[in-house]
């Protein structure tokens, strides 16, 4: 069930001073209160005025921008929607154009507020970095290193350039961009509910950009949408401006929550669909300079706007599906003792299929897989292809296999009976990193073992925070669902007296080897991460060194989570105080520090902790099972046969 607010009905969002029914912060809305960050070298920081508009770009035949035509220059750009998506991608454009006003703007005050305190309203390490260097500006250089040139006076200052506002309209009306980045969920009800996606929002933000924007202004679908959209959008200005012709594109996003700053820092393409008419071309040149101020030119791709915007939800539908897949061989593993883990690795060697997206466990969560293989099949059989729609719908009927599986098997071996007894769940969020508690498979967990009437659930997540988990929770049938579950701060006091441990995000701190195993020798094959875990800010900004001093073990698939360069972070500007009486700040007090939060857990306390038999479900195979079985856990993995 999709719980992202929606317009609704058909009203009439024209105007922005309308009393339309604007989607409120959610409760599940969470305030950042750490300050990870993401490694950037010093070079890609743009600290001086660039005039961009020389940039050489790729032939046309080579499917990217020709360089023929006359540069169109983009001073100011507006990006209408200030979540996940908007925030990070405004931010990134503004740090890398210092010389192009970058505004976000939103219906949601509280949003905005929250992006111009120092509580930023989304957890993405390195974000808070990035967006106070280009929205606070940079005080002026000490030392000149880097690419800096010292005899030019405006190198050693940097402007603010990156804006949050609710002034929708006075924004869109001075942009020579628009890129819309609202929330388009599944719909709700009526046709196609549950499947069709509902496009209120984003009508909504198309029809402020028609009747505000100016002449020429070019309009960038950045919101996943189906394919099509932009006849949407045409038909709309047309409706509005019937004497203009605005360009339309498509630039959907692909970044993934916990790693959007890295992925939007070097992204694997950046895919601009245009009609391809002399307009059209132009605009896409536009909004490639954009991006080229970082992203190699052979990255930066275009496409005709309809590929552009189906791409966006095959590559969704492609990953999920190899998710689908591993996860349905996890099942056939455990029947025969083959191992889901081997699996994975040996075919993931063989280049054609790769080793990414290829890891069992409860199958995908977040607000993006589902509803767009949902959106992808309501378009095939919309366009009267049944069989296309069944085969994408069964990526989704395995997902749900795959949850239902992992709590049917809880209940069974507890006997068949959560009466009297208390679970534990470590681990909320649909996956690490990210504090977003939208769409975690740990509620259809949770929705079966309710019903089985346990005497309490308990919960520990290092980032979700109560209220939204709870707000979660309150989609549940189960009457008592607010009162079973209880949401703790402590990994020890959730797991203390427990029948059984879940773990069910794959967060670092929970795939710690318990102390008391033996430490296997690892064999040496990537200059990348150290076996060591980070716990400090300088820890982390000090994590290539130590890479290079000592030959690393190997932890796969780790980001290398770091910080801006020293020399910017020594330039940030001061953050403003909040002023008096700030909650989030109170809230930042209360709480203990999600860096604490975030320290591994010490399985031989958490077994001195449980009850017999220590039980201990893997729902997202990150334990190690010799050291768990050392410890006396009873360990239950997916894909792997039973141990019990
Ligand atoms: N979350 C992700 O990781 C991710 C990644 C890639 C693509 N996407 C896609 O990007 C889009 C945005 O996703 P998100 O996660 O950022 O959504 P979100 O819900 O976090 O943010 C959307 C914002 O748009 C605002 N909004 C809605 N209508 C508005 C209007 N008319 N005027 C001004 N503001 C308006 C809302 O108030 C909200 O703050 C979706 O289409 C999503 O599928 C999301
Ligand atoms: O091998 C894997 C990889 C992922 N997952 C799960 O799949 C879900 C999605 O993970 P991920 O794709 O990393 O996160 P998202 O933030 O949902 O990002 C996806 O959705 C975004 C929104 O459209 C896209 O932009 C990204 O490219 C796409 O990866 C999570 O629950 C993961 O635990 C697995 O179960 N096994």
């Amino acid at each position: 069930m999709d719980r992202t607010p929606s317009l609704t009905g058909s009203e009439d969002c024209t105007d922005s001073s309308s009393n339309c029914s604007v989607p409120d912060t959610p409760a599940n809305w969470s305030p950042n209160v750490v300050g990870e960050h993401y490694s950037i070298p010093m070079d890609e920081i743009a600290l001086q005025p660039v005039m961009r508009a020389d940039l050489p770009l790729g032939g046309a035949r080579e499917g990217r921008i020709s360089h023929r035509r006359v540069r169109r220059q983009i001073r100011n750009v507006c990006c209408i929607g200030a979540g996940y998506v908007g925030g990070p991608t405004a931010a990134m454009i503004a740090l890398h154009n210092p010389h192009i006003r970058v505004t976000v703007v939103d219906r949601d005050e509280k949003r905005i507020r929250a992006w111009n305190s120092r509580h930023l309203p989304i957890h993405e390490p390195g974000l808070s970095d990035v967006v106070r260097a280009a929205r606070d500006g940079l005080r002026p250089g000490v030392d000149g290193t880097g690419h800096f040139d010292a005899s030019i006076e405006e190198t050693t200052t940097r402007a603010p350039n990156l804006f949050f506002s609710t002034a929708c309209a006075e924004t869109i009306a001075e942009a020579d961009v628009v890129m819309i980045s609202v929330n388009t969920p599944t719909k709700r009800q009526g046709q196609g509910a549950g499947r069709a996606t509902d496009m209120t929002a984003f009508e909504g933000a198309t029809r402020d950009v028609a009747t505000h924007s100016r002449r020429g202004c070019i309009i960038v679908e950045k919101s996943t949408v189906p394919c099509k959209t932009g006849q949407l959008i045409k038909n709309i200005t047309q409706q509005h401006r019937p004497e203009l012709d605005f360009p339309i594109l498509s630039n959907p996003e692909f970044l993934s929550e916990g790693t959007a700053i890295k992925d939007l820092m070097r992204p694997d393409r950046v895919i601009i669909g245009c009609e391809s008419t002399p307009s059209g071309i132009a605009a896409a040149e536009a909004l490639a300079d954009l991006y080229a101020s970082w992203v190699p030119q052979e990255r930066i791709v275009t496409n005709n706007i309809w590929s552009a915007e189906l791409c966006k939800l095959t590559a969704n539908a492609m990953l999920a599906q190899r998710i689908s897949s591993i996860n349905s061989i996890s099942a056939i593993c455990e029947r025969t003792g083959a191992d889901v883990g081997e699996i994975a690795k040996s075919i993931g060697l063989d280049r054609r299929i790769g080793p990414q997206f290829l890891k069992a466990g409860l199958g995908f969560g977040g607000s993006c897989f589902r509803k767009d293989i949902a959106s992808l099949t309501y378009l095939a059989e919309s366009l009267g292809l049944p069989e296309v729609a069944a085969y994408w719908e069964q990526v989704l009927t395995m997902n749900n296999y795959q949850r239902d599986r992992f709590a049917l098997n809880v209940i069974a071996k507890l006997n068949n009976s959560l009466r009297g007894k208390k679970i534990t769940i470590l681990g909320y969020a649909f996956k690490k990193d990210t504090g977003d508690a939208r769409e975690s498979p740990a509620l259809d967990v949770i929705r079966m073992l309710l019903e089985e009437g346990p005497k309490s659930i308990a919960i520990f997540d290092p980032l979700c925070s109560e209220a939204d988990i709870r707000y979660e929770l309150s989609a549940l049938p189960a009457a008592d669902a607010q009162d079973v579950v209880k949401v703790c701060a402590d990994p020890y006091e959730a797991c203390e007296d427990s029948s059984a441990v879940l773990v069910l995000t794959d967060w670092d701190m929970f795939k710690m080897q318990p102390r008391s195993a033996p430490v296997k020798a690892q064999p040496v094959d990537s200059p990348v991460i150290a076996s060591f875990s980070p716990s400090t800010p300088a820890d982390l900004l000090h994590l290539p060194q130590r890479s290079k001093e000592k030959p690393p073990t190997i932890v796969k698939d780790t980001v290398a989570v770091g910080t801006l360069p020293e020399e910017i972070i020594a330039r940030l500007q001061p953050q403003a105080d909040c002023e008096t009486g700030c909650e989030e700040c109170s809230l930042v007090r209360k709480s203990t520090s999600s860096k604490q939060r975030q320290e591994a857990i010490d399985w031989s306390r958490v077994a001195t902790l449980v009850r017999q038999p220590k039980m201990l479900f893997d729902g997202r195979n990150v334990l190690d099972a010799a050291g768990m079985d050392a410890l006396g856990f009873r360990l239950e993995t997916l894909g792997r046969a039973s141990t019990v």
